[in-house]
């Protein structure tokens, strides 16, 4: 018997939820996006919208951070099929890994085959600057080095492999995709790649942390985006995944600067409208099977 706490993505959970949201409506989609703090703009960019706020979907979790809307909207980008979370679940709201996963899950049993996955992070990289946009190249899992792994506990072959591969996580097509339309659309001098750590949150770092997480190959942190990854990873669907440094990591002890939430939501604000763009043109050139 496994403990409770990892059946929170089990397969007839997930896919009594798929069935309910498809009963819904007509759209099937194939594409699906998670907005990161702040960043819940980029599901306005859908057309034809069908909404529905997290309480009312069944065995759905609850956002409870500033930032996170709640709100799965259902829609076209670029005339493709999209599911978009206009708000995901983080470790430090209390929910076990596996829940803050399970809208992976149900991606994949509404048929989506490539999900986009945005964040906002805190920039270790000492060449990084605030409103910079990172594409993750790979990321360090370090909740995973104390076994907190959202495939952890019994493992239902109708997902997905027990030892899925990781070193090839972050499409590199997607990859080179995304640096040919940064280019193109003129952001090359704000247009990074890196490794993505994540850590369980919700205080922010401390300095001998960020110098640690530098010194470990960290370009950024953040708290979230990591798990959804291994478990969209686990369940074959292409990943491209994006952070915005809203923050500089403090790596000084003469700093007087201090993480916050405040700046995090405002460097979103400013840099929403070419992260958009950036995802929007992506999205328009992508190819499906
Ligand atoms: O959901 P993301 O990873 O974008 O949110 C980041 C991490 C914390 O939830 C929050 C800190 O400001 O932003
Ligand atoms: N640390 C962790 N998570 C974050 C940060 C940060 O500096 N900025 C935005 N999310």
């Amino acid at each position: 018997m496994f403990p409770e706490s990892t059946t929170g993505s089990c397969y007839e959970e997930c896919k009594s939820t798929a069935e309910w949201l498809l009963a819904q409506m007509e759209v099937r989609p194939l594409l699906g996006i998670v907005c990161g703090s702040g960043l819940g703009g980029l599901a306005e960019m859908l057309k034809d919208q069908v909404v529905f706020r997290y309480e009312d979907i069944p065995n759905f979790p609850q956002s409870t951070v500033r930032g996170h809307a709640g709100r799965l909207v259902f829609g076209t980008l670029k005339g493709k099929p999209c599911v978009c979370m206009q708000g995901r679940f983080h470790l430090y709201e209390g929910y076990p890994v596996q829940k803050t996963t399970l809208p992976m899950r149900i991606f994949k049993l509404l048929g989506v085959e490539m999900v986009i996955l945005t964040n906002a992070a805190g920039g270790l990289n000492e060449d990084y600057k605030v409103g910079d946009i990172m594409i993750i190249k790979d990321h360090i899992n370090m909740p995973g080095f104390a076994g907190v792994n959202p495939l952890a506990g019994q493992n239902d072959e109708r997902f997905g492999v027990r030892f899925p591969c990781m070193s090839d996580a972050y499409d590199r097509d997607l990859r080179q995709l995304a640096q040919d339309v940064g280019e193109e659309l003129g952001y090359k001098d704000f247009l990074r790649e890196g490794v993505y750590c994540v850590l369980g949150g919700p205080s922010f770092e401390t300095i001998a942390e960020c110098r640690m997480l530098y010194r470990l190959g960290a370009d950024a942190v953040g708290m979230s985006t990591v798990h959804e990854v291994i478990v969209a990873r686990h369940c074959g669907m292409r990943v491209f995944a994006l952070s915005l440094i809203t923050n500089k990591a403090v790596m000084d002890y003469n700093s007087e600067e201090k993480a916050n939430h405040e700046e995090v939501l405002q460097t979103g604000k400013q840099r929403a409208e070419q992260l958009e763009k950036l995802v929007s043109s992506m999205v328009s050139r992508i190819k499906h099977n």
